[in-house]
């Protein structure tokens, strides 16, 4: 029946030792035809049950029509797949989402893993050395799971024994084109297990319009744009401080005027301010009024109102001291949100050492005090290096925009966030594609998350300081 059983060719095999003429000849066990036609069978019939258990809703789709057909007609097995395929049909055409989530994506993603990642997996994780070769076995990490979203594929990933994250996040740009992704990021599923994203297009790629203000107060986290999931990017500000990194051109105005344009209702409110430092003098002068006289622009004026703050600060300090650990605002203790636009002007690159020390002390105090007493801080600077600003790492939360170094990815978020997919140095730079997006690090997550800031511009600017000024005849700066 076989002309030729697995480990026929052995018996012929036959090695010397180069240089002798010693002769190795491997001994055959002659294993019986029966026992192997057995283990055949056997795999057989465990692969196809490992399939049904991996896969019910395929097996029965396609069991079932079988089953009918033999068992009834094909008229009846015909019925069967006619009546639940229509139905899928029109909630295809009338509720794509629904169809999507139950089944568009999960048909995807049963194709991708088999076409994709199961197909490519034992060269990608060679070639890359993630595989190990352990006394003639190979060794592969093991392809868990696949799902697909609207935007990429995720990838659960069970790691070799002895393997860390480091060793996968290393080689992230050999996932990304082993697989035909543009980019891949490495996160922990769990211990042991990985999740890959590989994304498969860019939701981010087209500017975001401002968001709309609502009529809801709420000091945060306020809406400013979207993630790279579809949902919206909620920045916190009440209770941290913010850094915002980005090379010229990247958009950190659009961060800055989404936040405060987000708290807008709440500023109207009166439950918090918004203290603009703006040595530029280009990016905050155009709303100047929602200000007031918390609006400075020389270095001495900047150091003057970082010291109002310190003095707000410590005041509210000594009033609470024992009372409460943390901030609620009120119309008494409003929230006051520092804003400061390009601060390496004011620190590194201010020629007046007086106001340079004045000025970095202020920082300090208010990002190392401020935010249990209900004053933080949003900075955003071009160049993050420490020489720059020597408290980067005082601002718990980070967001980096276009740079133009990858060494400059980490000085921002971070030691790792570039090797777990944090490539700010690669988003383009033509502003319609890549202004305003950015890579969030937050103090609780280690895993950056990509973003894209709405773009406020300038006729929304206007429109906040008409609606501002209409609702609020004595601007917030009188009486401060
Ligand atoms: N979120 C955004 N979406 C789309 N385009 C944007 C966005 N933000 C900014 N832009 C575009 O990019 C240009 C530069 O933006 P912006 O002035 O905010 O950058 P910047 O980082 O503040 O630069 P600089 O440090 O030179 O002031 C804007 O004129 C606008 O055309």
């Amino acid at each position: 029946m076989f002309k030729k059983l697995p480990g026929d060719e052995a018996q012929h095999l036959v090695t010397t030792t180069p240089d002798t003429a010693v002769v190795f000849r491997p001994a055959v066990l002659h294993t019986p035809a029966i026992i192997t036609v057995l283990i055949f069978t056997w795999r057989l019939l465990a692969g196809l049950i490992r399939l049904i258990w991996r896969h019910p809703i395929a097996a029965t789709v396609i069991a079932v029509p079988a089953v009918l057909c033999w068992w009834a007609s094909w008229r009846v097995a015909l019925a069967a797949v006619t009546v639940p395929g229509s139905v899928l049909i029109a909630c295809g055409l009338f509720h794509r989402a629904l169809f999507l989530h139950w089944v568009g994506w999960r048909l995807l993603a049963f194709w991708r893993r088999i076409w994709v990642y199961r197909r490519h997996w034992h060269p990608v994780m060679t070639v890359s050395g993630l595989a190990r070769h352990v006394h003639g076995r190979d060794y592969l990490p093991h392809l868990a799971h696949v799902t697909c979203t609207s935007w990429a594929d995720l990838v659960t990933v069970r790691m070799l024994t002895g393997q860390c994250v480091k060793d996968w996040a290393d080689r992230v740009d050999h996932l990304a084109h082993g697989f035909g992704a543009t980019s891949c990021r490495v996160t922990v599923a769990r211990a042991g297990r990985l999740l890959l994203i590989f994304p498969r297009r860019d939701p981010l790629a087209v500017p975001l319009p401002a968001v709309p203000i609502l009529d809801e107060v709420s000091v945060g986290p306020v809406e400013i744009g979207r993630c790279e999931d579809g949902t919206p990017w909620r920045l916190k500000v009440h209770g941290t401080h913010v850094l915002v990194a980005g090379a010229t051109g990247a958009g950190k105005g659009s961060i800055i005027w989404s936040t405060i344009r987000g708290l807008l209702p709440a500023v109207r409110a009166g439950l918090v301010q918004v203290w603009a430092l703006d040595p530029k003098r280009m990016e905050l002068s155009f709303g100047r009024s929602l200000f007031g006289d918390r609006y400075a622009a020389t270095p001495e004026q900047c150091a003057e109102l970082l010291e109002a703050a310190v003095a707000v600060m410590q005041e509210r300090a000594d009033r609470f001291a024992g009372l409460q650990r943390t901030h609620t605002p009120t119309t008494e203790d409003p929230f006051v949100l520092v804003v400061v636009d390009e601060v390496a002007f004011l620190t590194a690159y201010q020629s007046d050492k007086g106001l340079k020390l004045r000025i970095s002390a202020a920082l300090a105090t208010l990002t190392t005090q401020g935010r249990a007493v209900g004053v933080g801080v949003l900075a955003a600077l071009q160049d993050p290096r420490k020489d720059v600003l020597s408290i980067r790492n005082l601002f718990p939360d980070k967001i980096a925009l276009r740079l133009d170094e990858s060494e400059q990815v980490d000085m921002v978020l971070g030691d790792g966030a570039r090797d777990r997919g944090a490539l700010a140095d690669h988003i383009s730079p033509i502003p319609a594609q890549g202004a305003g997006v950015a890579y969030v690090r937050l103090e609780t997550s280690p895993d950056p998350i990509r973003v894209r800031a709405a773009y406020v511009c300038d006729v929304d600017i206007r429109d906040m300081v008409a609606v501002f000024t209409a609702a609020t005849p004595s601007l917030p700066g009188e009486g401060a």
